[in-house]
């Protein structure tokens, strides 16, 4: 029987190959690309990393127009490497661009693409994106969640305090996820405790099926679907929907019992809380869009997933860069101390005293500018035929779309010093000229696109209102209670491994390893 289905398989891959190599060139006006070979197109020049392989294959052969051509598997691939070529097809095709690569395994995990991240354009993603945008994630939404992150940023605080009693190293990685995944899990589920343990476990095993390019990027449906059988791959995905489906499931059930009986004085509820209610109110009058059990958990959980990682990663980040940089650290604690004052009987910094803290803002987007944590966004894929850069290449309909973030927060025509990590580069100042001038009004909201770390345009990230004030927070906090060294002497800052773990999200591959001292001590 296995060697039956290896057989087919085989014959199922070579063909699938076989139709996208030929069907790869049609036409002329192509961007560049380079050398292929039959059945893997370019995928063997794909590395563990893939940013950084297409970085590198971006400079090599993708002279001039930033974009590349290329032919992973059974997906024909377009890369965009710079700010400008980002800004070309972003700002005038940013529609035909607007759907996502069908991917059988993330359907499956998302009800169907029920969610958002995964949703094919179409009346299902536009009516489920206008419910989180205008229903769950709006500024209004994200400031009623101030008392969570302030509640939960004190907690981080605490749990620094007590290794720092002790003398103990921290991996920042466990302290700063246990923090984004109590914010998300209170706003999603209004839960902590118990239930955000278990959504912890949930994720992380999430996160290794969703590593990196999958068979399914790369192979015919048929193909790939042999391969996650006979690699046991679609077994492990069934039982993890299933652990997830329960979870979902008992809380969905446990907020449906919540809005039988009378509502508690002072709560704005939680996402489910409100999806379950616009339910009520608009049943039958969604005009064909159903908030079905299921649509209502595939949310929640693209809700849990798209938020957790991303945060928790920019902040490993943002202290990996300021261990490094001791100037920018003792600026930046500097300008913490002024604007929030220091007391230790007030863990968390509040909230307004943020939009005080210009340098601490332009760290975050130093950060996100080298680590965006999504260095590859979303893929996205076309769906008509778009002539691009003024007509000088042609991108046929479905081809799928990668923005190199990481790339193109490295391109050298968009930064002065673009490996420096200098966050001054954001700050109005006097002198400088011309790069400096611009860098200086660069937003991360999508509009300047030589930062992109939440996308831009339809797809854009709509949970910026809740990613900011969450990592702000987390940071103000951490430094204003605490210097942070590296562990044992003669640790050297400067030799910190900046390289990338694989996977969607990417932190540090060497998890980060702080000793707090909490100042009050000092
Ligand atoms: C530092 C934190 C975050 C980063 C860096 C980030 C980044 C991104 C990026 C790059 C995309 C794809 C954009 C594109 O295709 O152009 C995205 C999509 C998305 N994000 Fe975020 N995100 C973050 C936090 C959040 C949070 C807190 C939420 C919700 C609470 C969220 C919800 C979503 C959703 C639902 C989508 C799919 C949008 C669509 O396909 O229409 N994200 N995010």
């Amino acid at each position: 029987m296995s060697a039956f289905v290896l057989a087919v398989a085989g014959a199922a891959l070579l063909l699938g190959f076989l139709y996208v190599f030929q069907s790869g060139r049609s036409s002329s006006k192509l961007p560049p690309s380079p050398p292929s070979l039959p059945l893997v197109g370019h995928l063997h020049l794909i590395g563990r990393l893939p940013h950084r392989s297409l970085h590198e294959l971006h400079l090599r052969y993708g002279a001039g127009g930033g974009l590349l051509l290329l032919q992973l598997g059974r997906r024909r691939t377009l890369v965009v490497s710079t700010a400008a070529a980002a800004a070309d097809l972003l700002r005038h095709h940013d529609l035909a661009f607007s759907s996502r690569p069908h991917n059988a395994a993330a359907h499956k995990q998302t009800y169907g693409s029920r969610n958002i991240s995964f949703s094919p354009y179409g009346e299902h993603w536009r009516r489920a994106r206008k419910i989180a945008v205008v229903h769950l994630l709006s500024q209004r939404r994200a400031e009623a969640f101030a008392p969570v992150r302030r509640a939960e940023a004190a907690a981080l605080v605490a749990r620094a305090r007590r290794a720092a009693e002790a003398g103990e190293a921290v991996v920042l990685k466990d302290l700063l996820y246990g923090y984004t995944n109590a914010v998300v899990t209170r706003a999603v589920a209004g839960a902590a405790g118990m239930t955000a343990e278990r959504l912890r476990q949930l994720l992380a095993h999430n996160a290794t099926l969703v590593a990196g390019f999958q068979a399914d990027d790369v192979l015919p449906d048929a193909a790939a679907r042999l391969f996650r059988r006979v690699t046991g791959l679609e077994k492990k995905i069934d039982d993890m929907n299933g652990k997830w489906d329960r979870f979902l499931s008992e809380i969905v059930a446990e907020h449906e019992e919540k809005a039988r009986r009378p509502p508690e004085q002072g709560d704005g509820g939680d996402f489910l809380d409100v999806l379950l209610q616009l339910r009520q109110e608009d049943e039958g009058a969604q005009q064909g869009f159903e908030l079905s059990d299921d649509g209502i958990k595939a949310i929640a959980k693209d809700m849990i997933a798209a938020a957790t990682d991303t945060t928790a990663v920019a902040l490993e980040w943002a202290m990996a860069e300021l261990i490094r940089n001791p100037r920018v650290m003792a600026k930046v604690q500097d300008e913490v101390a002024r604007v929030a004052g220091y007391d230790a009987e007030q863990p968390a910094v509040a909230e307004a005293e943020l939009s005080g803290m210009g340098y601490l803002k332009a760290v975050v987007k130093e950060v996100f500018r080298l680590h965006p944590p999504l260095p590859l966004l979303l893929p996205r894929e076309s769906m008509s035929a778009a002539a691009v850069q003024g007509g000088r290449y042609e991108i046929p309909a479905r081809t799928a779309l990668l923005v190199n973030a990481w790339a193109i927060g490295r391109d050298p025509a968009a930064w002065d010093a673009p490996e420096e990590f200098r966050p001054e580069r954001f700050l109005p100042a006097a002198g400088g000229g011309g790069r400096r001038l611009q860098a200086q009004a660069v937003d991360l909201r999508g509009t300047d696109y030589q930062l992109l770390p939440f996308g831009t345009g339809r797809r854009i990230c709509p949970g910026i209102n809740f990613a900011l004030p969450a990592l702000e927070l987390a940071l103000a906090s951490l430094l204003r209670h605490f210097d942070w060294e590296l562990p044992g002497d003669g640790a050297r800052p400067a030799e910190l491994d900046m390289v990338e773990a694989p996977g969607l999200s990417t932190p540090p591959r060497a998890p980060l390893v702080l000793v707090p001292k909490w100042k009050a001590l000092a």
